[in-house]
């Protein structure tokens, strides 16, 4: 089974708008208010690709209400642990440029975080994979993820961890399965700028060196690199006009996982990984196995360093 873990949730309130003007009254030409989340993302994407998961985190109030039950209508398991304040909205607003407005997290009592470890390690098979996407609520400490992942591996299961900065930095000694900064994050980690894919490739290795064991850096509309222990490898994404770019890089986190669980191909599953990226930042919503199939003969994986196989 593939669990995904959102411990900070959203509602995703997508709006369109010819502009912005600050200090006036603007417009909604589109909306949608839909679930959203890393962990949630990747269960939706995964589920469009005919692959079951679990969805698991916490969720809080009214808010909290309609993530569960918009994942429960659209036939994803789920597990979530309640606790008493609202799950936050996040405002998506997109005027030609996508600018994000996320909310404030709900406070996670220790109880609740107890309960979520056991719920999760209950069940948990040597087969099984964890996904941990998103921001910490900002009561749980920067180890929490790195305790997880240890906690996971403990059963023989292995963590996919989709974050960034101090947690992202504090769980790598816990030799996660796969981590994907954007080359932005990788960059902040690293304390560099990173403008092409032989730099994401170096600055990847560093975190493969500090305990990660697959490293995925997503360089938006540039292509992506991969790399392990054995090899570095980059892939080009199609051609394609960007419609929304977010849940882009959870697409990628899903397609190489549905990919990775059914053929065990590292490198391809990077590569169907960054053309569901793709798929999905061409579309509204999230990309369909129909949408990679159509964009898979674009993309070329190609090795920087060491050899396949
Ligand atoms: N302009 C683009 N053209 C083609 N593909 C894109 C473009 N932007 C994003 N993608 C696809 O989406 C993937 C993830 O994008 P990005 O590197 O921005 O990650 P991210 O910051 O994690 O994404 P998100 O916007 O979901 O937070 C890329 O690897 C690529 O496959
Ligand atoms: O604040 P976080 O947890 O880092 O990111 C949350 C979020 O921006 O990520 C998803 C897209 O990747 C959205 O559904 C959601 O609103």
């Amino acid at each position: 089974m593939i669990y995904t873990v959102t411990l900070n949730p959203s509602i995703d309130y997508f709006v369109k708008t010819d502009g912005l003007k600050e200090g006036e009254i603007n417009l909604v030409n589109e909306q949608s208010i839909v679930a959203g989340g890393k962990g949630i993302n990747v269960s939706k994407v995964l589920k469009n690709l005919g692959v079951d998961s679990v969805a698991t985190g916490f969720v809080g109030g009214f808010t909290g209400d309609f993530v569960e039950s918009s994942l429960q209508k659209a036939d994803i398991g789920t597990r979530f642990i309640r606790v008493e304040e609202n799950t936050r909205i996040n405002i998506k607003l997109n005027t030609g440029k996508e600018t994000e407005i996320n909310g404030i997290s709900p406070s996670i009592p220790v109880s609740a975080l107890e309960q979520l470890e056991d719920n999760l390690l209950a069940n948990l098979e040597s087969t099984d994979f964890v996904v941990l996407a998103g921001s910490l609520p900002s009561s749980l400490r920067n180890e929490f993820y790195g305790q997880l992942i240890s906690s996971i591996r403990q059963k023989g299961a292995q963590a996919i961890l989709d974050s960034k900065g101090k947690p992202l930095q504090e769980a790598l000694a816990h030799h996660p399965f796969l981590i994907k900064p954007n080359h932005h994050e990788l960059g902040d980690l690293v304390g560099a700028s990173i403008k092409d894919p032989r730099e994401a490739a170096a600055y990847g290795r560093r975190l493969v060196n500090e305990g990660a064991q697959h490293v995925l850096v997503s360089m938006a509309g540039d292509g992506a690199v991969f790399v392990s222990k054995e090899l570095a490898a980059f892939a080009n994404v199609p051609s394609g006009t960007l419609e929304n770019s977010v849940g882009a890089g959870d697409s990628v986190v899903a397609g190489f996982l549905a990919h990775f669980t059914k053929n065990g191909n590292v490198l391809e599953a990077f590569k169907y990984g960054v053309t569901a990226g793709s798929a999905s930042a061409f579309s509204k919503g999230f990309c369909t196995a129909k949408d990679i199939d159509r964009y898979l003969p674009e993309v070329t994986v190609n090795l920087i360093e060491g050899e396949e196989g």
